[in-house]
């Protein structure tokens, strides 16, 4: 059953803090989603960060893994959902499959309370970066890549997802937009020290260069933490301007996806359909 495209989808950026205690982290990421739709009338579509319950680090990540959709993890958010009757971009949480491989995954609910779509991170964090105090993180060292791409249908409009490092290859997001994506939502864990320097520009390059809007929604900061959250969850239109974007501690953030804009910009800026496909093209395997 297809159904009418809403105009504005109004969402809400969930940016929960992590401790190291699932069960915690899920309790916490629920009441925050609650929170949000009992503050802002009409929200239709909540997000959470990567790792939502889990610190990241690859310390944990085994013993934090969960099957998707059987665990703990999914049948809560499956019912907060139902409650709610929303739509959630459930961050990412760390999947164990029947082998015992682990994957970084986003799980996508629908209202009913069903998964509509499941990302495991396609390009893993594998980095050694010595400017501005400097990150070294290496995901592969644990966990196994996804293999394909993912968009879900949200209120009739289609959402490309991502997770964090996702963002910066730029085949992704056109494949995405080539698809008719007019949204890439990329739940993330950026590190301070790469928040500082690529944040805001990734998601102003990937919505520019798309047409379509890009939101980055990540965990709060714990300065104490080994690994430090950027925070600053935001959403960027295509036209680079910054729509939300939230502090460095807990918060919830709102915004509305109106998606005429996109209309406007592909009228005033073509650039998707004046690209020279006789010349080069975006090659990807078909999901
Ligand atoms: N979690 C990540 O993939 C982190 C990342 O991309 C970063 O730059 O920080």
């Amino acid at each position: 059953m297809s159904v009418t495209p809403v105009k504005v989808l109004k969402a809400a950026f969930c940016q929960v803090a992590v401790v190291d205690d699932l069960r915690v982290n899920v309790e916490n990421a629920i009441s925050a989603i609650r929170n949000a739709v009992k503050t802002k009338s009409g929200v239709k579509l909540v997000v959470l960060p990567e790792t939502f319950n889990c610190p990241y680090g690859t310390e944990h990540f085994r013993k934090f893994s969960e099957p998707v959709p059987s665990g703990y993890t999914c049948q809560k958010l499956s019912k907060v959902c139902k409650e709610l009757d929303i739509f959630l971009i459930a961050g990412s949480i760390i999947e164990i499959d029947e082998q015992g491989k682990l994957y970084n995954t986003v799980t996508i609910w629908n209202p009913k309370g069903e998964l509509i779509g499941k990302h495991r991170k396609i390009h893993l964090f594998d980095i050694s970066v010595t400017r501005n105090g400097g990150c070294i993180f290496k995901e592969s060292s644990v966990l196994t890549p996804g293999d394909k791409p993912t968009i879900v249908t949200i209120e009739g409009r289609k959402f490309g997802i991502g997770i964090c490092h996702d963002i910066r290859f730029d085949e992704l997001a056109k494949l995405y937009a080539l698809e008719g994506c007019q949204a890439i939502i990329y739940p993330s864990g950026f590190d301070v020290c790469q928040g500082e320097m690529y944040w805001k520009l990734l998601q102003q390059a990937r919505a520019i260069d798309n047409s379509c809007f890009v939101g980055m929604i990540c965990a709060a900061r714990d300065s104490s933490a080994s690994y430090v959250d950027y925070g600053h969850s935001m959403l960027v239109n295509p036209w680079g301007d910054v729509l939300v974007e939230a502090g460095e501690g807990e918060e919830t953030v709102f915004v509305d996806f109106d998606f005429s804009i996109i209309d406007d910009y592909k009228r005033e800026l073509p650039i998707l359909s004046q690209r020279r496909t006789d010349l080069y093209g975006v090659n990807y395997k078909k999901f």
